[in-house]
């Protein structure tokens, strides 16, 4: 089966238009301010605006303040909330929204221990990313997919330095549920490139051996 595709850090309603007729899956928008790919909720309401039916959008934080996710909540429709950091499942899951938990992979972690707690009917998926110091996401950095267990007890979106050059080697490594690229699919940090969406998402949907 086809991966489903989510182009991450999407910062105005054109690009996310654009990724969507490319065949994009789902669009991230990333409220964490120190990002290059931050978005303010005013603009990423007006993004969420201009996505087509059946395209998902997804909301992520970073270990961020109750109020700061609810004020988000209240001004944006998310269909998906990505935690991207130290967050719990209680944390979590006080939202009442479906959601990511983001685990940034390391060889000592025990990915499979990690994913059990987070098992209830809102989480819908772990995604995995590179781990780099100080740096909690959109690395453009890739980790050992040999790292990954043969199986996980949540559906699996695999993310982290993925392009178009190595995704489709990825997805028949690792069969992942979704994959998730920002840097891969950029021009330079935080702005998206549509010749690149499009190679990527090209690339994922190549028939594998
Ligand atoms: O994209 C960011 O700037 C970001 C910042 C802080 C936490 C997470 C962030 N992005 C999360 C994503 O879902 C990215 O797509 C994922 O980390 C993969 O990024 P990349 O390696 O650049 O493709």
């Amino acid at each position: 089966m086809n991966p489903r595709i989510k182009i991450c850090g999407l910062l105005d309603p054109g690009m996310a238009k654009c990724s969507a007729e490319l065949g994009a899956d789902a669009i991230g928008l990333v409220f964490y301010p120190p990002s290059p790919r931050y978005v303010e909720a005013a603009t990423a309401a007006q993004i969420v605006a201009a996505l087509p039916a059946f395209v998902s959008s997804v909301g992520l934080f970073v270990n961020a303040d109750v109020t700061f996710v609810r004020n988000v909540l209240a001004k944006v429709p998310l269909d998906l909330l990505q935690f991207h950091g130290n967050e719990t499942p209680e944390y979590c899951r006080q939202f009442g929204r479906p959601y990511l938990k983001a685990l940034r992979v390391t060889p000592d972690l025990n990915l499979v221990e990690c994913a059990q707690r987070f098992v209830d009917t809102l989480c819908k998926g772990i995604l995995l990313d590179a781990f780099v110091e100080g740096v909690p996401g959109g690395t453009g950095e890739a980790f050992d997919w040999n790292l990954l267990p043969e199986h996980l007890p949540l559906p699996l979106v695999l993310s982290g330095g993925l392009h178009s050059g190595n995704v489709h080697e990825a997805i028949c490594k690792v069969r992942p549920w979704a994959v998730d690229v920002s840097s891969g699919v950029e021009s330079s940090r935080g702005i998206k490139d549509a010749a690149k969406i499009a190679a990527f998402i090209k690339s994922s949907r190549e028939k594998s051996a």
